[in-house]
């Protein structure tokens, strides 16, 4: 959702963030904003004495990162953006600036200063307008910037070591991120808490009304651009005949007739391009870049080349479409895993997601490349890949191949739950129940995770034998092991074990409907009167239809998601009443029904 009107306004600029923080980019994200990321090359090294106030600099920072950006993308690859959004976020105590701390003794001597006191965090800002006179880009800029007060507890040295070593100070302005960890050492918060995470949204939104939704035409002089850029600026539908990049132009052709050009379809071309991004990150991830980057590791592409046994050359343009990406942060000394990459990609890291990207890289890739032939054909390219029946498969995931493409599926199942089996286990109290079985359970992540949050419940997770031979390898050490067991067989043509709560999570949305009906009607059956079901599957929205776990689903061969009407009809049907749906904000959102 849009709440302001001007982030609409936008829609048809080519709006730029020359920004690598992933809390930047997450921020516009959610504002609705559609941007794309080009992170500076700016070496952020001016001289802080030269500055008669540390907004001064951070603003001068800012204008910096975006003008670089705005300059590349005009010269390198004649994409003038219309708009560059540039940011600097900085700390200051008793007149020092703090950025971004080097080292761990560096983070130490910074958060030490900031224990028990309360700091500024200035974020400057820049808006870069770009518009092209010849082959000239001419930029006209905006500034502003904001503060935050930020009051510290006083932390104990085994704190503020153990914060360190979390390696989350890194790549943070003082060394602490307050929307993470760090937010344990903040007692106090003065103003705009999104200014801390490196973006004053509510301020930039402000600024933009200012600019293109004016209360008057002249209301609005001395902060902005000159009158006359600002009228070109605003509403694009009154803009036609302007040489404005990105908007309908009008031109006069040769013969004197008027021609009309369609605005630049900047959407359709970052379609066309989205392969490549794609195909950077799961290659990085298969050559084991973002482990070798581990532990806020920082090295040249040289030493990354001899690390993952590659060239030098490729693999400086592998570490370099990374940053581009903003997967990898480039400095001095190289290049470092950011902590978008640290959290997710390294293979070690608890939410990993390797075994989902090796999943995609090494079958659904293949799978996409066969597309033409799947829709010339009609058919599914599973079934053509593998020969085999679709409804074989969405029964029995040993049919998929091998072993290992097993294991392989598993994993990439596996990091995908543990993305939303938390937030699955606390959408309803679930306390009443004594015993749970999840149907499809596959690697037992959402059972430890209900087994985590209700200590009285014996969860039996419920999968094919092959699956339950294999799960063993993924059950977390330590974990609530009493209370979880598994149990192998069928869930379509066996009998299903007893329990107070029936789960299905294993994409029932995109099982076909006629399989999903006949496991509705098994699990109604045996599901005694106040015992209960819970459906982990993403709901749709009730208007649009659409949700943001949709998966393509052309290669899905049965598609759909449900609406809350839609569970609720289904599982009446199926004798199941109170129906509730609680929209985790996850991947997959959580129905729960009582028989
Ligand atoms: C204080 C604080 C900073 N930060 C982050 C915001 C910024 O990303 C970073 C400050 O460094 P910046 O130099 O402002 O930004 P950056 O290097 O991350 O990205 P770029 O230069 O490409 O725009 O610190 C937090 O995430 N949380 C916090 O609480």
């Amino acid at each position: 959702m849009v709440l302001y009107p001007v982030i609409g306004k936008l829609v048809h600029k080519r709006v730029v963030l020359a920004s690598a923080s992933p809390r930047r980019r997450e921020i516009l994200n959610q504002a609705g904003l559609r941007f794309e990321v080009v992170p500076s090359r700016f070496k952020e090294k001016l001289d802080k004495s030269s500055f008669p106030t540390p907004y001064a600099y951070a603003i001068e920072t800012a204008k910096q990162k975006a003008l670089e950006v705005a300059h590349r993308m005009h010269s390198k690859d004649s994409r003038t953006a219309d708009l560059v959004i540039g940011a600097d976020t900085i700390v200051t105590i008793a007149g020092l600036i703090l950025e971004k701390p080097v080292d761990k003794q560096d983070a130490y001597r910074m958060l030490s200063r900031l224990s028990g006191k309360e700091h500024s965090v200035f974020t400057g800002v820049t808006i870069v307008h770009c518009s092209r006179a010849g082959r000239q880009l001419q930029t006209e800029v905006l500034e502003f910037y904001e503060e935050t007060r930020v009051t510290f507890s006083e932390l104990s040295e085994e704190m503020l070591w153990a914060y360190i070593h979390s390696g989350e100070p890194m790549d943070k302005a003082g060394g602490y991120g307050i929307q993470a960890l760090g937010g344990m050492l903040v007692e106090h918060v003065r103003g705009d808490f999104l200014n801390v995470v490196g973006f004053p949204l509510n301020h930039f939104c402000k600024k933009l009304s200012q600019l293109y939704c004016p209360p008057t035409p002249d209301a609005h002089q001395e902060s902005i651009p000159a009158v006359g850029s600002v009228e070109k600026l605003r509403d694009p539908e009154t803009l036609t005949g302007q040489a404005n990049a990105g908007e309908g132009v009008q031109q006069t052709a040769c013969n004197g007739t008027v021609e009309s050009q369609p605005p630049c379809p900047w959407g359709l071309l970052d379609l066309i391009h989205g392969f490549k991004g794609s195909k950077v990150l799961l290659t990085a991830c298969k050559l084991k870049v973002f482990d070798v980057l581990k532990d806020g590791a920082v090295l040249s592409a040289a030493d990354v080349a001899a690390k993952i046994d590659a060239s030098v050359h490729g693999t400086e343009w592998l570490l370099e479409g990374c940053a581009e990406l903003g997967l990898l942060l480039r400095c001095a000394q190289g290049y470092r895993n950011t902590e978008l990459a640290s959290v997710f990609l390294a293979s070690d890291a608890e939410y990993s997601l390797q075994g989902f990207i090796t999943l995609c890289n090494n079958h659904t890739w293949d799978l996409f490349t066969h597309l033409e032939t799947a829709v010339r054909e009609g058919g599914d390219q599973l079934r053509l890949l593998s020969g085999r029946q679709t409804e074989d498969l969405f029964k029995d995931p040993v049919l998929i191949g091998s072993e290992e493409m097993l294991l392989q599926w598993m994993r990439g199942a596996h990091d995908l739950a543990k993305l939303s089996a938390q937030a699955l286990a606390k959408a309803f109290d679930l306390s009443r129940f004594k015993s749970a079985c999840h149907l499809g359970g596959c690697t037992g992540t959402l059972a430890y995770r209900l087994a985590q949050a209700y200590p009285h419940l014996q969860v039996t997770v419920f999968d094919l034998p092959k699956v339950i031979e294999l799960a063993p390898s993924f059950h977390p050490c330590g974990w609530q092991a009493a209370q979880v067991s598994f149990l192998a067989g069928d869930i379509f043509q066996d009998g299903l074990p007893e329990a107070e709560l029936y789960i299905l999570s294993r994409d029932p949305y995109s099982w076909p409907d006629d399989v999903l009906q006949q496991l509705l009607s098994k699990v109604s059956e045996i599901c005694k009167p106040g015992c209960a079901l819970l459906i982990a599957g993403p709901v749709l929205d009730e208007e649009r239809q659409t949700t943001r776990a949709q998966i393509p689903m052309l290669l899905r061969a049965h598609s759909g998601g449900r609406t809350t009407q839609g569970y609720e009809r289904l599982l009446r049907a199926h004798g199941f009443h109170d129906v509730r749906v609680v929209r985790t904000g996850g991947l997959l959102d959580a129905v729960l029904a009582t028989r």
